[in-house]
């Protein structure tokens, strides 16, 4: 099959650190689909909240835009309200493949696709700020001052929805969601070689929090309201409100 993740299916001497390169865009809908329990109806969800909290006029973020799959998922429930959609990300083999895919549909939606670290962005007039799978990939030390940003760019009521993977604090627990997380990945195929080349390679740069970490950040920022609205074992999608 063509665009398969294959990535890691032959044994490799030295396992450098995950990067999002040309090798992994080429494959990145199939290795993220087949990699996060969830990930479809997250997205999905992401767009029918996202045609909830659109306030017209104003501005919606995708950081870490990836190829783009949540920013499709918004474009697609927003109707005509003169919103913009900002999607972010800092690999230019990501923004290069996800400006055709934008281009492949059409909307009345603006988009504007910007190839930039989220650290150095501006935010403002937000009605929707989205971080599907992305601050998990950010130093852990430059976490808050992102979602502090954030917290200043949304208008009152808007939205803040942050998707990761979860560390718990309880080690069984822990343990357990993390080995049905591998029955998930071994039932879409990947081998115990694939899987454990793909977790030396994510070790030093993908550091996942625990909800409790999340909630104390969204506090911390002076979020009023925040709840969890999926799971599915160590995966799940937060929203916080202005
Ligand atoms: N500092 C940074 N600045 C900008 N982009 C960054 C940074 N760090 C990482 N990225 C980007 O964040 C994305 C994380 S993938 C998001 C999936 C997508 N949201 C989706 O809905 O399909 C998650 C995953 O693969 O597990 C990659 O494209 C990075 O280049
Ligand atoms: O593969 C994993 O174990 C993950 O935790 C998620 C993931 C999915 C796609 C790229 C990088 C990490």
């Amino acid at each position: 099959m063509t665009h398969h993740d294959k990535i890691f299916a032959k044994p490799q001497q030295n396992i450098p650190d995950f990067s999002f390169n040309e090798q992994v865009v080429s494959v990145f809908p199939d290795m993220i689909s087949r990699s996060v329990p969830g990930y479809a109806t997250i997205v999905n969800g992401i767009g029918n909240l996202c045609a909830r909290v659109a306030q017209p006029g104003s501005r919606i973020y995708d950081l870490g835009c990836s190829l783009g799959a949540a920013t499709l998922s918004m474009r697609r429930h927003l109707d005509d309200r003169g919103c913009t959609l900002v999607a972010v990300d800092n690999s230019q083999a990501m923004i290069k493949r996800a400006a055709e895919h934008l281009a492949a549909f059409v909307s009345p939606t603006q988009v504007e696709l910007i190839c930039a670290d989220i650290r150095d962005i501006e935010i403002d007039n937000a009605s929707m700020v989205v971080l599907n799978f992305t601050l998990q990939f950010l130093p852990p030390e430059d976490r808050s001052a992102l979602v502090a940003k954030i917290h200043r760019g949304l208008l009152p009521g808007g939205v803040l929805v942050v998707s990761e993977k979860l560390r718990f604090d309880g080690d069984r627990v822990h343990q357990l969601l993390d080995e049905m997380h591998l029955d998930f990945k071994r039932a879409n195929g990947y081998s115990e070689l694939e899987i454990s080349q793909k977790r030396t390679a994510l070790e030093n740069v993908m550091k996942p929090d625990s909800k409790q970490q999340h909630y104390q950040r969204f506090q911390d920022a002076g979020f009023r309201e925040y709840s969890s609205w999926f799971q599915h074992l160590n995966f799940a999608s937060l929203m916080a409100i202005k």
